[in-house]
């Protein structure tokens, strides 16, 4: 039987780089939950201070793991929202694309050619894994025989890059840009204009400008062969740039992750109320990160009290992480595995609402 205290002992050990504190102490160790032989714990850090504590969330999962009659560890490291102001950075925009980003210029708002639907999957509050759960929604919709494209729209922090191991400046050819290719997914990311470690930030009408580019001039499908579906990966937050974004690409419908947490469940409300201000419809809600860290069944609830579909619940799973740090989708990783399985739900219903 393992006591709360032990893993507190265990996670005291290990020092907060910032502060010096053992984790507890430091306030690191958010929602920590230990039940017979499990233990897990969110650490919610600030915006770009994820690769310093990524370590640090590396040897608390040791550390706990090498308690005795230890089964099960989920250690979740997330990030705050960016801040909202951060020094404008220079993208590797096309002339064109330049010659709009002046002010008054029209800002083209046509649908990307050869693409049947456009999917956004949004979150009111970072960090809940939105762009986990878009890369393998993206996965288990092509599991279904869908051609896909996942477009990360994260000016924030695009990770695509990562979850999806693609790396590398996109070529221009015919005047198109050509998506990378991974898992069977078509990319493209804001992160691939810059490079994926190079935290940056756009402001509102470069960053609007570069995705509705990505958008309408990547060459996601062709006459022979469209494109099903392209899955958006938005910024998370419901501020300007998230509204300048949505109002500025041609979305068929979103869906929203939240964790089942109510400070999740409030900002998840927030997205949904955005959505309606621009007449996108709202898929539905997904729960994630459910279990025994932070509950479950917060955003089915929330779902009822919205009035929207309730999409399916994806677990806490570190395996999740894992496949994402290395480059490939879980879903992608493990198509037999019980979060596959979950994700597969969660693709039929999606596929089933939007007509494909
Ligand atoms: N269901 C899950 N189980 C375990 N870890 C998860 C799960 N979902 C996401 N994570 C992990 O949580 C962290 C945050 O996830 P992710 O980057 O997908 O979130 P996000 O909402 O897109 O973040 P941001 O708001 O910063 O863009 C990552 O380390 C990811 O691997």
């Amino acid at each position: 039987m393992i006591t709360r205290a032990t893993v507190i002992a265990a996670l005291d050990a290990i020092r907060d780089p910032k502060s010096g504190q053992g984790l507890v102490a430091a306030g690191l160790a958010q929602g920590l939950t230990v039940t017979e032989d499990r233990a897990g714990f969110v650490m919610e850090v600030p915006a770009g201070d994820t690769a310093l504590y990524a370590p640090v969330r590396d040897a608390a999962e040791a550390a706990l793991k090498a308690i005795p009659g230890m089964a099960r560890v989920s250690v979740v490291l997330t990030a705050e929202t960016a801040p909202a102001t951060k020094p404008a950075r220079t993208a590797a925009l096309s002339p064109q694309a330049v010659e709009q980003t002046r002010a008054g210029a029209p800002v083209p708002t046509d649908r990307p050619a050869h693409v049947r639907r456009v999917l956004a999957v949004a979150s009111g509050k970072g960090g809940v894994g939105k762009s986990t759960v878009a890369a393998n929604l993206a996965a288990a919709l092509t599991a279904r025989g869908l051609s896909v494209g996942v477009l990360d729209a994260d000016v924030y922090g695009p990770s695509m890059p990562t979850m999806l191991g693609v790396s590398g400046k996109p070529e221009y050819r015919d005047g198109m840009i050509e998506p990378h290719t991974a898992h069977s997914l078509k990319v493209m990311s804001v992160g691939l204009l810059t490079g994926a470690n190079d935290a940056m930030v756009w402001r509102g009408p470069m960053a609007s400008q570069a995705i509705t580019q990505m958008l309408t001039q990547t060459r996601w499908g062709t006459e022979a062969a469209p494109l099903d579906i392209l899955v958006v990966d938005l910024p998370p937050g419901t501020g300007d740039v998230q509204l300048t974004l949505i109002q500025k690409t041609p979305l068929d419908g979103a869906v929203i992750v939240s964790t089942p947490q109510e400070v999740a469940l409030a900002d998840a409300r927030r997205a949904h109320a955005l959505f309606q201000k621009v007449k996108v419809p709202t898929l539905g809600l997904i729960e994630n990160m459910s279990g025994d860290v932070f509950g479950r069944g917060g955003a089915e609830a929330e779902a009822a009290r919205l009035g929207v579909s309730f999409l399916g619940d994806l677990p806490l799973d570190a395996a999740l992480r894992e496949a994402g740090d290395a480059g490939t989708p879980l879903v992608s990783a493990d198509r037999d595995g019980d979060t596959a399985r979950r994700f597969a739900e969660v693709a039929a219903r999606v596929a089933d609402v939007l007509g494909i």
